[in-house]
């Protein structure tokens, strides 16, 4: 019976998926974002925004947050439906965060954030590893190939899937890679199955890190090693502060997170379910002369390569505005599907608080936990 239902709601999404963004082109963003269909993106747009519109400040009810929780899996699969064409074109493949060493281009850093995390993990060829919240694939093809392991990849949003299909396929790796739909919190592998997990900024998503946490503990081989870089909310975070609320708020908001944790309770639960922890450590403590969050804040001085200054350069005041009226102009004549703005526009509010979160440093992007499962279990 579970089988059944879970069966349905694959369908509905997947034709949810195929109605709102049509077959998946190699072209990405624009040429994506502008066949968009109209009804579906709408539709997309009010599921998600239904969560938060009224409740910006931070200010909601304990009911409205259990709600909010309760669907994340919806909410999830919307934000990302809003999300994913603006974030390839805005960040590229890997969506996720790094550190920067000066002189090295964005996109050499984002692939050495994943190099940084297969190697502390030890990920050896051969290896089947399981990549939760895997994007479009971006990670998993620079893993693939930096280790020469198999990863399947897993996520809940189909047109990510089918993107991250796309890709794997146009890079030959199709004998590495593999992408499988489905929900972190009710994994359908069977206990054992993988010699290693990683999750690069995914399980943020999940309404309870014991519970996704859990289920890697499952699918995992005894001996087996789980990596993770979590977003989470710091000691220095005050729950009684109105302007700290306010900022976890955005980022929630903005980054489609039901609910955001401390970092104390990311080790609590990875200790509840079992796990070993081998290493832990917040990298965005790290005294680097550059911030993690540069590229957001639109901070050109460090920008490393032509293409650093396309990608910086949107975040800086005049892109973001060319940005915002450039969308609305769309979304009113009709090109851009209703909801585009909205969408645009509480992407601005995400970068705007994960800044203000990192230079308070209440909030990292990047905090590195190295897991084991034990070997006699
Ligand atoms: C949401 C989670 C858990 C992870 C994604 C982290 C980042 C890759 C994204 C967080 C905020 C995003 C923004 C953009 C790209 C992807 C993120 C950095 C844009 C730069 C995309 C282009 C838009 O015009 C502005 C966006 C600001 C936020």
């Amino acid at each position: 019976m579970v089988a059944k239902l879970e069966k349905e709601d694959h369908r509905r999404d997947a034709d949810f998926s195929k109605a709102m963004h049509g077959q998946v082109n190699q072209a990405g963003y624009f040429a994506g974002f502008l066949g968009k269909d109209k009804e579906a993106s709408a539709e997309a747009a009010k599921e998600y925004f239904k969560h938060w519109d009224g409740f910006e400040d931070g200010n909601e009810t304990e009911e409205e947050k259990q709600k909010r929780l309760a669907e994340y899996a919806t909410l999830t699969r919307h934000y990302y439906n809003l999300a994913t064409d603006l974030y390839e074109n805005g960040w590229g493949q890997s969506f996720h965060f790094c550190r920067f060493y000066p002189g090295e281009n964005f996109h050499q850093a984002i692939a050495r954030h994943e190099h940084f995390l297969a190697l502390k993990m030890g990920i050896k060829p051969g290896m089947h590893v399981l990549d939760v919240g895997c994007g479009v694939g971006g990670p998993a093809r620079e893993i693939a190939r930096f280790s020469d392991c198999k990863i399947t990849g897993l996520n809940n949003n189909d047109y990510q899937i089918a993107r991250a299909s796309m890709y794997a396929h146009k890079a030959g790796l199709e004998n590495q890679l593999r992408f499988q739909k489905g929900d972190f919190m009710q994994m359908s592998f069977k206990e054992e199955t993988f010699d290693a997990v990683y999750a690069i900024e995914a399980t943020v998503h999940a309404p309870s890190l014991e519970g996704v946490y859990g289920q890697i503990f499952r699918v995992l081989k005894p001996g087996g090693v789980f990596g993770v870089y979590e977003w989470l909310m710091t000691e220095n975070f005050d729950e009684s502060d109105p302007e700290h609320r306010r900022i976890r708020r955005g980022i929630e908001l903005g980054d489609g997170i039901a609910q955001m944790v401390r970092i104390e309770e990311c080790i609590k639960a990875l200790k509840a379910v079992g796990f070993e922890i081998e290493y832990q450590e917040d990298l965005a403590e790290r005294p680097d002369p550059i911030p993690w969050y540069y590229p957001l804040a639109g901070d050109m001085k460090y920008c490393a390569s032509l293409s650093d200054i396309f990608t910086i350069g949107r975040m800086t005041w005049i892109g973001r505005n060319l940005a915002h009226y450039f969308v609305g102009a769309l979304e009113t004549v009709g090109i851009a599907p209703q909801g585009a703005r909205k969408a645009a526009d509480s992407l601005a509010t995400a970068a705007d608080n994960l800044v203000e979160g990192g230079k308070k440093k209440l909030f990292t992007p990047m905090y590195l936990a190295i897991a084991r499962k034990p070997a006699a279990h």
